[in-house]
């Protein structure tokens, strides 16, 4: 039985994580392979499906260290400026831990899923008139004024869980990918990853202190490929900007792990690059279509940019490629009701006989 991700890698931890866990028994996610992926791009390609951690995104792995690290220090109540994962992560995960979570969303820019969570788990959630990153300023200085802790992905403890996606990539495959593609938005995950997969080359990290270098078990770390939507690309575009995006997940204009995210592709040899509404969209389908995998818009943003880098003899043949894909299709379930051409998919209406079911399949 899969015990959560702070006791099948308390080694790699810091111990205050470990001292009150709060735990639904995250991580452990599929990496399952992915033969379109690898026909369509002539690498080996295999998918990380984060959306089958227990709220339906990467951000429980972040989210047990931080409410385990919060309950430690006998918190009574957290924040989180969320576009929605965080906040359905962070309400579930105070639950847990029986204490008051406050949300704060951009106003009409949640997918219903991610709101419906937030809601049965009783956040006090509020719809703040302003986007991500104005949410993310309010709840910084509510945490420095009131007794309430901040969970964003600011706090280190969030990266720390985080990171164990990476290792679990390695344990898989027996050793690290040679590129890691995944999407971009406030850029904690890609700062996770790269830590992650530094620590398991046995490589020490900042935060490891001087001379404890941890044991390794991958001989090698992978290129950082990261993906921003077009509309909200301010590491792209190398200033911030006013996101627009359909891919509300990453609609962010102005992220926390900034510079983090830019060292991890500059160190890792990597890229981040701009993927449009229209090819998240089209590799939404591929992966529901062709993979098996469904998931909301902003986690195709990996797979939407791996294809681009294909198209352009940019994928080097043959070359093990590990995507990311974050949330759950069920978070934002309208997307795959419309199909290519925009308009909305509509089911086939039958008559209760066995004629008529067999005529609109076309077995007659
Ligand atoms: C499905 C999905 N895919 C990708 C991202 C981007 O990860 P980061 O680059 O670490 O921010 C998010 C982020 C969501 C929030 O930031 C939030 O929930 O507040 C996401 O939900």
């Amino acid at each position: 039985q899969w015990r959560g991700v702070i006791t099948e890698y308390a080694d790699r931890l810091p111990a205050h994580v470990a001292e009150k866990i709060v735990t639904l028994a995250e991580g452990g996610t599929p990496l399952v392979a992915a033969p379109a992926l690898s026909q369509r791009t002539g690498a080996d390609v295999h998918v990380k499906v984060e959306g089958m951690n227990p709220t339906g995104s990467f951000k429980d792995r972040g989210m047990t260290t931080a409410m385990s690290a919060a309950a430690a220090r006998g918190a009574q109540a957290v924040v989180c400026a969320s576009t929605g994962n965080t906040s359905a992560s962070a309400a579930a995960y105070a639950t847990r831990a029986g204490m008051v979570c406050a949300v704060l969303v951009p106003d009409g820019k949640i997918a219903m899923g991610k709101l419906s969570q937030a809601i049965a788990h009783g956040a006090k959630l509020l719809q703040v008139d302003g986007n991500f990153d104005d949410c993310l300023v309010v709840a910084r200085k509510l945490a420095e004024a009131y007794p309430v802790e901040l969970v964003n992905s600011v706090n280190p403890d969030r990266i720390e869980g985080q990171k164990t996606a990476a290792f679990e990539v390695v344990d898989a495959l027996g050793d690290a990918p040679d590129i890691h593609a995944l999407p971009v938005g406030n850029a904690g995950n890609i700062t996770a990853y790269w830590k992650g997969y530094r620590e398991y080359a046995g490589i020490a990290t900042s935060e490891q202190g001087p001379g404890a270098a941890p044991v390794a078990v991958a001989t090698r770390t992978p290129a950082m490929w990261g993906f921003q939507a077009a509309g909200a690309a301010p590491i792209v575009q190398g200033h911030p900007v006013d996101p627009e995006t359909i891919a509300t997940a990453i609609r962010i204009g102005n992220p926390a792990s900034w510079t983090q995210a830019e060292q991890a592709r500059d160190d890792s040899g990597g890229v981040i690059e701009a993927v449009s509404d229209d090819e998240i969209l089209a590799a939404h389908r591929i992966l529901s279509a062709e993979v098996g995998v469904f998931v909301e818009p902003a986690s195709a943003a990996g797979v939407a940019g791996l294809l681009s880098r294909a198209e352009r003899g940019l994928v080097p043949a043959g070359a093990r490629v590990v995507v990311t894909v974050t949330g759950h299709g069920l978070k934002d379930p309208q997307w795959a009701l419309r199909g290519p051409d925009g308009a909305d998919v509509t089911p086939t209406r039958v008559g209760a006989d066995v004629v008529s079911v067999a005529d609109a399949l076309g077995l007659e």
